[in-house]
């Protein structure tokens, strides 16, 4: 035997010593060690990461908190925390609770260097200043002066889905919907059509490649460390550009902007885009303003974010409203006739604004926010770094540097709050006293919480309140065979395979 076989052995222990340690350390952390969870995760983070990989996150959280209670231990260092009083506490303005390195993952690169958007960045300052800079195109005022290009939206829809109708041949009206979650964010965002519903396909496999992005943002978010070997590794990009996935949200951005080339050697844009209502010509108005303050890069990044945060959560949403309607005959046939009723009373025009849907159709909106609670459409906890003194959430002192973060999947069904949580029952928003509405609201986790909250919202309101009243106006959509969609938890729960038949009601009313 050789001193280099000896060297070797006692290399193999050491590596194995320091493994274990290394697990005991992750298995006994101060603060964190009586904290109940399932066994492997107290060890490593190998446990989530496979867990993750499954698809059905959300599921395995909401069974942890109803067997453990509030706080769940489900990484070394990662604690999820099921009870809506915690939502301030974690989510609330200036608590100091920053976002973890989960997040800047998720961002393009531009000229191989990062560049953080609203949604990525951990950076308070930057954050502060960019969403004061573009709050006010994502208000509500703002986007009602884009309605009529949103009914040009719905009216191809229509005509569309009549098509399918007159052949009576099914259609995946999943991908559909995303269709028109992607035109309508072209609309708002450049006042552009992108070509989905005109084509009727995934223009540019632009869908594909955010699949793609949020795939590798869940599995690699739960290692973020990985990512510099992985995509963020400037190397493996340039030996294998074509997993750049996220650079082709950002080529897509640039091409709706202009089709030709959008930008002058120095990173300005040729020419400005007229004066109009869209996020676009507003942002380079605030460019102008004050070029130091808001650069052209800072536009191009928080357009690009529209393209990849707006389509996908929104047709999610959509999908849900009307496929717990389909599942729920009692529920649809009342939906319907409080449409028709609106419709007969000439209470609301053709098509329905915003303001006519959500005012003359309260049963409708209570069905919206019963689908967006039950199936909200991002599904994994939503990580924030505890501050350094540490913080004491749901009666425990949680260490500072621990990762919490609470799951809308398993706070939006608290039972606690939600009298059967896993039913589909849109009546609770109706005929639950002020003190319960109150309550309900405050724990709902849908559209996040906070600083960090959903700043596109309103995109999404004005499609769900507009398109799904038109639809059920003119089709009776049933699921083809009365077959179940699939879902899968890539950090969105998405769905598959939601197959429909459409049947034209003017010609149901015939008959
Ligand atoms: C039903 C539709 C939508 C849902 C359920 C949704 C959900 C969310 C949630 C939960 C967050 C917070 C994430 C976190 O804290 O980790 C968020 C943030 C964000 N969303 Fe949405 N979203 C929707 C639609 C949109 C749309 C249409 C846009 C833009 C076109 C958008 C843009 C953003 C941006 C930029 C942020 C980051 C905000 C910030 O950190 O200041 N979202 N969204």
């Amino acid at each position: 035997m050789n001193s280099t076989y000896y060297l070797g052995i006692y290399a193999v222990y050491v590596s194995l010593g320091a493994i274990l340690v290394r697990l005991l350390t992750n298995r006994y952390k101060r603060g964190l060690q009586d904290i109940p969870g399932p066994g492997l995760a107290r060890y490593s983070r190998l446990w989530k990461l496979y867990s993750v990989w499954k698809g059905n996150q959300h599921h395995v959280e909401i069974d942890l908190h109803r067997k453990y209670g509030s706080l769940v231990r489900i990484g070394p260092n990662h604690i999820s925390v099921g009870d809506p009083s915690a939502i301030p506490i974690i989510y609330g303005l200036n608590k100091g609770f920053n976002k973890t390195s989960f997040y800047p993952i998720q961002s393009l690169t531009w000229r191989r260097q990062p560049q953080m958007n609203l949604f990525s960045t951990r950076d308070v300052s930057y954050h502060r200043v960019q969403r004061r800079n573009i709050a006010n195109a994502y208000s509500l005022s703002s986007l009602l002066e884009t309605e009529s290009a949103i009914d040009s939206c719905t009216s191809i829809f229509m005509t569309q889905m009549s098509k399918f109708a007159d052949k009576k041949t099914p259609v995946d009206l999943g991908n559909w919907l995303q269709y028109y979650a992607f035109d309508v964010v072209g609309e708002v965002t450049f006042s552009k059509k992108l070509g989905f519903l005109e084509e009727g396909r995934d223009v540019d496999n632009i869908m594909e490649s955010i699949h793609g992005n949020l795939v590798y943002a869940s599995l690699c978010g739960q290692i973020p460390e990985l990512h510099n070997l992985l995509l963020g590794n400037p190397l493996v990009l340039h030996l294998l550009p074509g997993l750049e996935s996220w650079n082709q949200v950002l080529q897509f951005t640039l091409k709706a902007i202009n089709p030709d080339s959008p930008f002058k050697e120095d990173g300005e844009i040729h020419e400005d885009p007229e004066s109009g209502k869209d996020m676009l010509s507003r942002w380079m108005a605030v460019h102008r303003n004050d070029p130091e303050r808001f650069s052209t890069r800072d536009a191009i990044v928080h357009l690009s974010a529209n393209v990849f945060a707006g389509s996908d959560t929104t047709a999610i949403a959509l999908r849900a409203i009307l496929y717990l309607l389909m599942c729920n005959t009692a529920t649809m046939t009342k939906v319907v006739t409080e449409i028709d009723t609106a419709v007969s009373e000439n209470r609301v025009s053709n098509p329905i604004s915003y303001r006519e849907s959500t005012t003359q159709l309260p049963y409708l909106g209570a069905v919206i926010k019963e689908a967006l609670r039950l199936h909200p459409s991002v599904g994994m906890i939503m990580e924030r770094e505890v501050p350094e003194a540490g913080a004491t959430i749901c009666g425990k002192h949680i260490p500072g540097g621990t990762t919490v973060g609470m799951n809308a999947w398993v706070v939006n069904r608290s039972e606690n709050t939600f009298h059967d949580p896993d039913e589909f029952l849109p009546e609770r928003w109706l005929e639950s006293s002020p003190e319960q509405l109150k309550s309900m609201e405050q724990s709902i986790l849908t559209f996040g919480a906070g600083s960090r909250s959903c700043i596109g919202k309103h995109i999404s309101f004005l499609e769900m309140y507009k398109v799904i009243p038109q639809l059920l106006r003119e089709f009776e959509i049933k699921l083809h065979d009365e077959k179940e969609w699939k879902t899968r938890n890539i950090w969105f729960v998405q769905q598959r395979e939601m197959i429909c038949d459409f049947v034209k009601r003017s010609e149901l009313l015939e008959h």
